[in-house]
């Protein structure tokens, strides 16, 4: 008998018992998804039903399929006449644009439209989406949009553009959704919001989606829901979805933190592929430059660089090409929901950078931006973003090189491991107040230290009911290190990082050219194309690349003591896949429930 999707005392446990279209389920079938997760058993019921959805479920859930599946169901069963077993109907799609998804940043905007792409494997031609947020010129963008897709992926600022050119038409738009909702007006599309919600058909259903729910979530329920049905999973229910990340902080002074990456990279204390977040463009580089001396290969991203090599950057990240990303979090959220009056401004990334292509009429972060005295005319795009909503597969460790300036901002980073079910652990280096001070870097606002971030941390994740512990590496042990840190940290001048920035931004511009030409066409034509190859900006001393034996002397790496106070930690590694990029790395496996950074010493060839 088939059950009443209304029924509220039924959850189904399958994606066979979800009334979905066969050719959705086929999808979901080659794809491995077995069973659907909290948010997506409590939301496609009713989104089907058609009812509005305000959904707040924790980052990794799949909050993407939650809503994307209902309205790929619907708009297929309205392509078929509303017979969901008129399956076979493989032509072309007919009427206007039905959806609207729109989110904060280009990443997410890329990677939702691969989404779609996957759930639509089977339907032919009948769900036709577009990206407009990403880097093609208006003119094409114009034409692709006259083409009247069924779904439209954008970001508010770009709808608003084709909205007002009359590119876009919005008159038989059904479905709207706001991804990552919370974070929506923080970029700064406030009023692009206005000028959408003013132009929408009345009636149409509204999916509003976020991992927080905040002032700002609420103000866009208001202006665009109707007595939405509204899922908060509760903390249990929250943890049931795969693991809870394992949260370590580490104090430490700035050299120190060099110390540390080095010798957790190089003696592979962490195996799997890593994020390191950290807090400017600069120190992308600046990092980059240490670790290439030690032979140590990582890609950065930043909003500096191309779109099309930020997005080729995260799909080969995610295909296992690259072990390691140096990330910065620019458009970091400032401000936790309890605490708004004492952070007011947003960090807005590099001091003096201005606006990059394709965003001459974005509008910028709502909230004050520090102004620095030292302006470089840099240019960033403001739609840059992958702390938050985008998903990195397979990431085994989330490494605050330079702890964020909220807590909110630390949940979105450490987010990004830990997704679908895998375990991930996030390390925090924290510097104490007293430290602090001279190694603040420039975008902070000197009312933010570590110190205070990290009791909000605390705090947070307190009430959430995670651990969030210290991590006490035995600092004499690393001491051994500390002389080749320093030599190496010295050649990595002010002046080096500058011409690293440089040379990078001019290769990445090539590289986006030839991206841009062959994203569509053919892919895999561009696997040559790597973003981690060696800046040679500083004269590499090849004996740093080797650790000698005598630093890997069995009572020196037994002795690290890489215990955490309170006990020994139950880790297990997130990654089961290991990189392609590195040769040697290839086919090994990763124990499954090893603490990485219990294998010191591993670097070692075992016997
Ligand atoms: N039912 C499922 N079973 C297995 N994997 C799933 C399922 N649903 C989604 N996934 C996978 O989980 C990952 C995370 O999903 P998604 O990006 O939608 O999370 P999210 O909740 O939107 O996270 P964030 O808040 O960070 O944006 C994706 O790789 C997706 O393919």
């Amino acid at each position: 008998m088939k059950r009443k999707l209304s029924d509220t005392d039924w959850s189904p446990t399958t994606f066979t018992s979800l009334p979905l279209d066969p050719r959705i389920l086929q999808a979901i079938a080659t794809l491995n998804y077995s069973t659907p997760t909290p948010v997506q058993q409590s939301v496609i019921p009713p989104a089907l039903e058609g009812k509005d959805i305000l959904a707040r479920a924790k980052t990794g859930s799949g909050k993407t399929a939650a809503y994307l599946l209902p309205i790929l169901h619907r708009i297929l069963t309205s392509q078929d006449g509303g017979n969901i077993n008129n399956g076979g109907n493989d032509g072309e799609a007919v009427g206007g644009t039905e959806a609207l998804i729109l989110v904060p940043t280009r990443e997410l905007a890329d990677q939702v439209y691969k989404v779609i792409e996957q759930y639509t494997a089977f339907c032919g031609k009948l769900v036709t989406a577009v990206n407009i947020a990403r880097n093609i010129s208006d003119s094409i963008q114009q034409s692709l949009l006259l083409s009247h897709p069924k779904i439209v992926i954008s970001t508010p600022s770009r709808a608003a553009i084709h909205f007002n050119t009359e590119t876009l038409s919005l008159s038989s738009l059904k479905y709207l959704v706001i991804d990552e909702a919370d974070l929506i007006l923080s970029y700064g599309h406030e009023n692009d919001m206005q000028v959408l919600s003013g132009a929408l058909p009345k009636g149409i259903q509204t999916f509003l989606m976020s991992a927080t729910l905040t002032d700002d979530v609420e103000g866009l329920q208001k202006l665009f829901c109707r007595h939405p049905f509204v899922y908060k999973p509760d903390a249990k229910e929250e943890d049931g979805v795969g693991e809870v990340v394992k949260q370590f902080y580490i104090s430490t002074g700035e050299d120190t933190k060099f110390l540390l990456l080095y010798v957790i990279f190089k003696l592979k204390l962490i195996k799997g592929k890593s994020i390191i977040f950290v807090a400017d463009v600069d120190r992308c580089y600046r990092l980059r430059l240490f670790l290439e001396q030690f032979g140590i290969r990582a890609c950065v991203l930043n909003s500096e660089l191309p779109v099309n090599s930020r997005l080729h950057i995260v799909q080969e990240f995610n295909k296992n090409v690259y072990e390691i990303i140096i990330a910065t979090d620019e458009n970091e959220i400032m401000g936790d929901e309890d605490e708004e009056e004492e952070e007011e401004e947003v960090v807005g990334g590099e001091d003096g950078d201005t606006v990059m292509e394709g965003t001459e009429t974005e509008s910028q972060p709502k909230k004050k931006k520090k102004k620095s005295k030292k302006s470089k005319p840099r240019k960033r795009d403001t739609e840059y973003g992958v702390s938050r909503g985008v998903d990195f597969q397979n990431v085994t460790c989330v490494l605050n090189f330079d702890l964020p300036t909220s807590s909110k901002s630390y949940m979105h980073r450490i987010g990004r491991t830990a997704r679908a079910g895998n375990s991930g652990m996030a390390l925090s280096f924290y510097v104490p107040k007293p430290l602090y001070g001279k190694h603040r870097p420039t975008s902070v606002p000197s009312s933010v230290h570590d110190e205070k971030v990290l009791e909000r941390i605390k705090k947070q994740q307190k009430k959430l009911d995670h651990e969030f512990k210290p991590y006490n590496f035995d600092m004499k042990q690393l001491e051994a290190f500390r002389y080749r840190m320093d030599d190496a940290l010295r050649a990595v001048t002010k002046v080096a990082v500058q011409n690293a920035r440089m040379k990078e931004l001019r290769a990445e511009l090539v590289a986006s050219e030839k991206l841009k030409r062959h994203f569509e066409e053919n892919p895999e034509d561009l696997r040559h194309l790597r973003h981690d190859r060696e800046i040679k900006v500083v004269r590499v001393q090849q004996h740093m690349k080797r650790v000698p034996e005598y630093l890997l002397g069995k009572g020196k790496a037994a002795g690290m003591g890489l215990q955490q106070s309170g006990g020994s930690i139950p880790f297990k590694v997130g990654s089961r896949k290991t990189a392609r990029g590195k040769g040697k790395q290839k086919g090994k496996k990763v124990g499954k429930r090893k603490d990485p950074l219990k294998s010191f010493g591993k670097g070692k060839k075992k016997k």
